[in-house]
C-alpha cells in the first residue's frame, strides 16, 4: 500500500506543531538536532528510537558524535515527507520529553 507525500499545506501545518523539526532537502525531508549530557544519552535515545522505528517499519537516518544526535526523516516510498515522518517525529520528542 503507497504511503502519500504530504502536501506544502499539510507539511507545513505538521511542522508548525513539530517544534525544533525544519524542512530539508528541497521540502523532501524534516530534520532535528538532539543534544543530549553525554554519549551515554544519546546513544540510549538512539536505542529507544531504533526500537519505535522498527516496530513501524519506519526508520531515521541520523549521525551521532558525543552528545548530539542529528536525525532525518524522509519517506523514500513516497518521494518526501508523508504522515509516516511525523509520526516518528512525534514519538522521537515524547523519548525526551
Ligand atoms: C520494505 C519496507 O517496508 C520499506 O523499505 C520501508 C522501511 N523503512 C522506511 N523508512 C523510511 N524512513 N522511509 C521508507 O520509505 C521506509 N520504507
Amino acid at each position: 500500500m503507497a504511503i502519500a507525500e504530504l502536501t506544502e499545506t499539510e507539511r507545513n501545518a505538521a511542522l508548525a506543531e513539530l517544534a525544533g523539526w525544519s524542512l530539508s532537502r528541497e521540502g523532501k525531508a524534516i530534520e532535528r538536532t538532539f543534544t543530549f549530557t553525554d554519549f551515554s544519552e544519546a546513544f540510549a535515545f538512539m536505542t529507544r528510537a531504533a526500537l519505535l522505528a522498527e516496530k513501524a517499519d519506519h526508520h531515521p537516518e541520523w549521525f551521532n558524535v558525543y552528545n548530539r544526535v542529528e536525525v532525518t526523516l524522509t519517506t523514500h516510498d513516497a518521494g518526501g515527507v508523508s504522515q509516516r515522518d511525523v509520526a516518528m517525529a512525534k514519538a522521537m520528542d515524547a523519548l525526551v520529553a
